[in-house]
């Protein structure tokens, strides 16, 4: 089976060496847990995956095509949700979630908005709606793009309990072994809850 992601030697250093020969494989359709603590390089991870940084050296395949940087983010085939959730000012939250989908589906929008609890923000702008409801529209607007791979770091964080409960168990209902999905989290009750892989990261003394 091709691998949808795989990354061979990663190292990355800044000041300090945040990322060492590290290796993740993961097939097409599976879903896998990163876990580490705070500052362990998980978003460093993502963002090199995702062409918005460079590794040091090691490779980075994806969807069995060889990722250097001449290959940008939008080109990736990938879908990104952010640690802090970054959406246009400009465009309400409908438009917002719309933006990627290469055909615009107001059934498809509302449907995911019911789903993860924001239904009926829909005509609300970014500074409109609380920081937990933004990083949901960052999510939905992740999942309505239908990208081969999704890259969410931290995609429910500070989002209270319950309806955390909720929205991870639709991301297990709808999306678990059907799509591609790394999602980053440091909570150990998220990641069991999701019940897939994990994958372990320590932070580099
Ligand atoms: N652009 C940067 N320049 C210098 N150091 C950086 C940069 N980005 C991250 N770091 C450092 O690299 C390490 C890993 O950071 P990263 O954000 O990848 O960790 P993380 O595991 O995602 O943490 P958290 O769970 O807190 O988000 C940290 O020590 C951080 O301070």
């Amino acid at each position: 089976m091709q691998k949808a992601i795989e990354v061979t030697n990663l190292c990355k250093r800044y000041s300090q060496e945040v990322l060492k020969n590290f290796s993740l494989s993961v097939n097409e359709g599976e879903m896998v847990v990163l876990l580490g603590e705070s500052g362990c390089g998980k978003s460093t991870f993502i963002r090199i995956l995702a062409g918005l940084e460079n590794a040091d050296s090691g490779s980075v395949c994806l969807n069995g095509i060889s990722m250097d940087e001449r290959i940008p983010p939008n080109k990736r085939n990938i879908a990104l949700v952010y640690q802090e959730p970054v959406l246009w000012n400009h465009m309400p939250v409908w438009k917002n979630i719309a933006y990627g989908m290469a055909k615009k589906d107001k059934k498809v929008i509302y449907e995911l908005m019911d789903a993860l609890e924001i239904g009926g923000l829909e005509k609300r702008f970014p500074e409109e709606i609380s920081g937990g409801q933004a990083k949901r529209v960052a999510l939905a607007r992740a999942l309505a793009a239908d990208k081969g791979i999704l890259l969410l770091d931290e995609p429910l964080s500070n989002i209270d309990e319950k309806t955390k409960l909720k929205n991870l168990e639709y991301l297990v209902q709808n999306y678990k072994d059907r799509k591609t999905i790394l999602y980053v989290t440091h909570s150990k009750m998220e990641a069991d809850f999701l019940g897939c892989r994990q994958i372990r990261m320590d932070v580099r003394e």
